[in-house]
């Protein structure tokens, strides 16, 4: 019999539901480059409707909606986007907008729940008057819910002032929204609501939501319609992806529902994690799916304690040199939330008393730091 694997690596995790994959067997297809899949269609304009936009695509991943976002909105050479210091975009996906866009990042620093303190984001915008000299703003991107910052949600008070200034300084805003219904959920305001102020969204639906493969992005008619010709010039023009569409489309039908539950396991787990006495873990703090938490004691680093977990079937991933991520989603039950806190237990003491001889690692738990 095949041993359980507890993976809280993170919710890009999840298999494809058994209604998921009968969607995709099911699936009326076409070809979506040469013309339109069916599918497809049908799921960007659900999307579409659900996050009060003009129009949507799929994309098939995150950092693709990102980097044709950034791109659609900075496509003057000599552009500049402000964005967040631990954004997603600065930190995980290679400098993409500067690498393949010639995009130039102003980075305003985090704050501990995700934002960017709205005077340090108006003292980033370049003065038109330095055309000769400086880069051009043009964009602005937010995160919500913000991975790097523990999972915290952006208010729609935030998202709404921060979507004023952009306005009144003639700039775009962005979100990064992979787990924008995360943010949704756990604020009680609902998803086009929270995305108001936005031009564009990034959606990921293959995280929290549970879909196998892919993103959407949503925006103005306009602004989709130059996005589609960015996403071939990237090699992301697919041929039958109604396949994809159809689960995507059952992840939101089926998962947006169970994300209360992962923000609840989430606390449950931060709240174990606390009575470890090793461990700083700020528990009030959890707002989504993520725990992150800090070792105290320097017997018992995050890639050590990682190992220890695996040799458990408990997967994990270090955040930083002293700490490590846990990441809920809905395959994760509460029965093995606290097998995890069981074996995380046991670990801890193993590495105090020094005795743990590391196997070779077998699935790169620890091959992979989720930290920057
Ligand atoms: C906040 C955020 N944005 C974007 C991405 C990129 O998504 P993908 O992994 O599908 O490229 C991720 C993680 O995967 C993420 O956590
Ligand atoms: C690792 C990172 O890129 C991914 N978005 C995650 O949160 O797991």
């Amino acid at each position: 019999m095949v041993a359980k694997v507890v993976d809280l690596r993170s919710d890009t995790v999840t298999k494809p539901s058994e209604a998921m994959r009968a969607a995709m067997a099911a699936a009326d297809v076409d070809d979506d480059v040469l013309g339109a899949d069916p599918t497809a269609r049908r799921f960007e304009a659900e999307m579409t409707a659900l996050m009060g936009k003009e129009a949507a695509l799929f994309v098939p991943s995150g950092t693709m909606a990102n980097l044709v976002s950034v791109l659609v909105h900075c496509d003057v050479r000599g552009s500049e986007v402000i964005l967040g210091d631990a954004s997603h975009i600065h930190v995980y996906e290679n400098g993409g907008i500067s690498t393949i866009g010639g995009v130039h990042p102003k980075t305003v620093a985090n704050n501990p729940d995700g934002t960017m303190d709205i005077d340090k984001i108006v003292a980033a915008i370049r003065h038109r008057g330095g055309a000769l000299l400086y880069p051009t703003t043009r964009l602005i991107c937010l995160e919500n819910t913000h991975a790097n910052c523990g999972g915290k949600c952006l208010s729609v008070e935030y998202t709404d002032k921060v979507g004023e200034i952009a306005k009144s300084h003639g700039l775009k805003l962005h979100i990064d929204g992979a787990r924008i219904f995360n943010a949704s959920v756990a604020l009680g305001v609902p998803v086009d609501r929270l995305v108001k102020a936005a031009d564009s969204i990034s959606v990921c639906l293959s995280k929290g939501l549970g879909a196998p493969v892919g993103s959407v992005i949503v925006g103005s008619k306009a602004f989709i319609d130059k996005a589609k010709i960015l996403r071939k010039t990237l090699g992301g023009g697919m041929r039958q992806i109604g396949v994809l569409c159809a689960a995507a489309s059952v992840a939101v039908r089926d998962t947006v529902g169970k994300l209360a539950d992962d923000h609840r396991k989430a606390k449950a787990l931060a709240e174990g994690l606390k009575k470890i006495k090793q461990f700083s873990v700020d528990s009030a703090s959890v707002e989504t799916n993520m725990v992150f938490f800090d070792i105290m004691d320097p017997r018992i680093s995050p890639d050590r304690l990682c190992q220890a977990l695996e040799q458990r079937n408990v997967l994990a991933m270090p955040a930083s040199s002293k700490s490590v991520r846990f990441v809920l989603h809905y395959q994760i039950s509460d029965s093995d939330v606290q097998y995890a806190l069981t074996c995380v237990e046991k670990a801890v003491e193993e590495l105090l008393k020094g005795g743990t001889k590391f196997e070779h690692l077998t699935n790169g738990a620890t091959k992979h730091s989720y930290g920057h």
